[in-house]
């Protein structure tokens, strides 16, 4: 191990970098005992990827509205520019709670810009088959515990991180099993399938045809409240299995709330309204 290690607040316990000094002293916080390998940083990669997609989408909007040239411009350089600065920030909080090396939190930034600019072109997904979502779903599923197991059979435990974490985090109510890359990965496979089912649900279909940019924005609104308020929602993790199926669930009741639940009852909602009015 060189002077590039993993997480730094273990990294200082077991490097020899320093030979006979003594290794700087890191305050762990709470949010510091990540249990993932950091390599990349998850938070560089997520922010990058979900900000591009949002800033590359706000200016086809534009430019199929045909924006004259120069606000065109304006709107390219104040997006990027505050992406930028967003990313500097994510980047900067990471490195100084000591979660990541520099090195990490910049690869990503550059891997979760890849995968957006791969995934932005990929047209299908918006009108591939129900069944074709939950194939996917399945198959990540079967393709990350077959692998584990397969490792584990030869003597490779992915989880080494885990350990790690539990080695060196000074508090062991900072290990959260949220951070474990397994954990990411249902919550990932929770939202494909939650996408998947609320892009195909008839109530979706009919509200999507049927309604005004005021309608949309109010669901929005709605959905965003809705959304903080279910983050606040955390699950013991005394039973792996129990706590795996109900991250994988709010994940995918994550993605119906804005694609069905909320436009429904706001349609409803205005409906009655409208009949009270007309009475
Ligand atoms: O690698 P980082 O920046 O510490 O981020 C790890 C995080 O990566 C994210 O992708 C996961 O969704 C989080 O659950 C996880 O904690």
């Amino acid at each position: 191990m060189g002077p590039f290690g993993e997480r730094p607040y273990w990294w200082v316990h077991e490097t020899k970098f320093y030979g006979n000094e003594s290794a700087p002293a890191l305050r762990q916080l709470s949010i510091t005992c990540e249990t993932g390998p950091g390599s990349p940083s998850g938070h560089a990669m997520g922010s990058a990827a979900v900000g591009y997609v949002m800033v590359i989408a706000v200016l086809s909007i534009a430019a199929q509205r045909k924006t004259p040239a120069l606000l065109y411009w304006l709107l390219k350089m104040v997006l990027w520019m505050l992406l930028g600065l967003v990313e500097l920030l994510v980047c900067m909080s990471r490195v100084y709670v000591a979660a990541h090396f520099p090195h990490q939190v910049i690869c990503g930034v550059i891997s979760g810009i890849i995968v957006a600019e791969i995934f932005s072109r990929q047209k299908w997904i918006y009108i591939t088959s129900l069944q074709k979502y939950f194939s996917i779903t399945l198959f990540l599923l079967v393709f990350a515990v077959g692998f584990y197991v397969l490792l584990k059979v030869v003597g490779v435990d992915l989880l080494w991180t885990l350990e790690k974490a539990q080695k060196w985090c000074v508090n062991p109510a900072w290990v959260n099993m949220d951070t474990t890359p397994f954990a990411s990965l249902l919550r990932n496979m929770g939202t494909l399938f939650g996408l998947g089912l609320g892009l195909h649900s008839p109530l979706h279909t009919q509200h999507k045809k049927s309604t005004s940019n005021p309608f949309k924005m109010g669901s929005i609104a709605i959905s965003l409240v809705l959304l903080q308020l279910l983050d606040f929602l955390t699950f013991p993790s005394d039973n792996h299995t129990i706590f795996y199926i109900l991250s994988f669930t709010k994940s995918a009741v994550a993605l119906l709330v804005p694609t069905i639940l909320v436009p429904r009852v706001l349609f409803l909602f205005l409906q009655e309204k409208k009949v009270e009015k007309t009475s």
